[in-house]
């Protein structure tokens, strides 16, 4: 691949993200500290939404096409306006309209244009969901997570969000912010507990200002990094500073730690418990919600992340695109189940996933695991 081949989509992906999680951050703390939830929505199949899912959608939707005005830009993306079109969610789509006009207002702070005047109600609801292209095997396409982990968003926990290139089924760069990413790892596996880093009297400031990150990788680089988010307006400088990731060298299963997401409905816990003991782990596992699970892979805070979703549920490009790209460029290895590398290039959905997904630091231990998948599968009730 050219050297400087997606510098430009890299470049404002990259600072997108950056004013996506600025976004997010802001709404995370309203919604903390608010009794009423009236901006957190429940959709048909009884996950939420929230004022951050389509804000940020409507934020990087309107960048990319101010961006690259003249090209067909295709979005493939969660959210669609069905629930904020409906004529009790005045309230939700003012709250939507003003987040997405302070956040623009803020754009040049990350060198982003901001549009002259604010934007009209009409304008945001069509960038959301004008990003409703299903992807697919040719072309080019945005895939883009406004808020993954949209619970773990809500209960003041992890949460990312992830924007990746799609060119002809492959996926070419990733980015993924993680606004809450700790400092210090061990606090990753505490949920509910993240904002206890600003609270908590022996952390001082400076640490915790510094959660929060934004990782990226270009496909074929060999390199992936990670930048910290700019806080406010004390260390605002633009260009970021930005350092490289590497996975972790652990190769024995006995010191390597498995993350895995929290809700036992996404994913089956008995057994990657049985998955682990036959390979000889004994660490407990780290319950995190979000693709900030493979940022834990990416940054070597982890080794392993499965997820064993219950028969029948498909699991969509969003959820994992920008997140297997940056793992793997930092030296990791993701496949399904089967040892097969993810499709991208079949639409909205992972179709032909044998059974789960399973990313990890490396060779050795990704071999391991997919033996104990074959040992255990039969004596499984998946
Ligand atoms: N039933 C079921 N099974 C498997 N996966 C599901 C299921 N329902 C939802 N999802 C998708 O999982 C995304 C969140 O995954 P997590 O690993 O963060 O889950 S968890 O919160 O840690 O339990 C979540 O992403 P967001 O909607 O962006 O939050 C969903 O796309
Ligand atoms: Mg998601
Ligand atoms: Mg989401
Ligand atoms: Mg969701």
């Amino acid at each position: 691949m050219e050297e400087d081949k997606y510098t430009t989509e890299l470049d404002v992906a990259v600072r997108v993200v950056h004013l996506a999680c600025s976004l997010c951050q802001r709404v995370q703390e309203k919604l903390l500290v608010s009794t009423n939830g009236a901006h957190v929505k429940s959709k048909d199949d009884d996950s939420p939404v929230t004022v951050a899912d389509w804000s940020v959608q409507a934020t990087v939707s309107l960048v990319l096409s101010e961006t690259f005005k003249g090209e067909n830009v295709s979005i493939v993306a969660e959210e669609d306006v069905q629930t904020l079109s409906k004529a009790d969610s005045e309230g939700l789509l003012a709250a939507v309209v003003n987040t997405v006009n302070e956040c623009l207002a803020e754009a040049p702070k990350y060198g982003l244009q901001s549009p002259n005047r604010p934007l009209a109600t009409s304008q945001i609801l069509e960038a959301i969901s004008r990003c409703n292209s299903s992807g697919g095997p040719s072309g080019r396409h945005w895939v883009l997570d406004p808020v993954d982990g949209t619970l773990g968003f809500v209960r003041g926990d992890q949460y990312a969000v992830a924007l990746a290139l799609i060119e002809d089924g492959k996926v070419v760069i990733g980015v993924l912010g993680c606004p809450n990413y700790p400092l210090k790892k061990e606090l990753l596996s505490y949920p509910h507990k993240h904002n206890q880093v600003t609270s908590n009297p022996s952390l001082s400031n400076a640490e915790a200002w510094d959660k929060g990150c934004v990782l990226y990788a270009r496909r074929g680089s060999g390199e992936a990094w990670m930048q910290p988010l700019v806080h406010g307006e004390v260390n605002l400088q633009w260009p970021n500073s930005a350092s490289q990731i590497q996975v972790s060298p652990i190769v024995d299963p006995a010191l390597a730690t498995v993350c895995e997401p929290v809700e036992r409905a996404n994913s089956n816990h008995s057994f990657t418990a049985g998955l682990a003991h036959t390979m000889g782990l004994r660490n407990q596992p780290m319950r995190v919600h979000s693709m900030v699970k493979y940022a834990a892979i990416a940054r070597g805070d982890a080794e392993i992340f499965m997820k064993f979703a219950r028969c029948g549920y498909k699991e969509k490009i969003w959820d994992h695109a920008a997140a297997v790209v940056i793992v793997e460029e930092a030296g990791g290895v993701v496949t399904d189940a089967g040892g097969r590398p993810l499709d991208f290039s079949r639409g909205v959905y992972l179709e032909g996933l044998d059974r789960g997904i399973i990313a990890c630091s490396g060779a050795i231990l990704h071999e391991k695991i997919i033996e104990a998948v074959y040992a255990s599968w039969d004596s499984s009730n998946l």
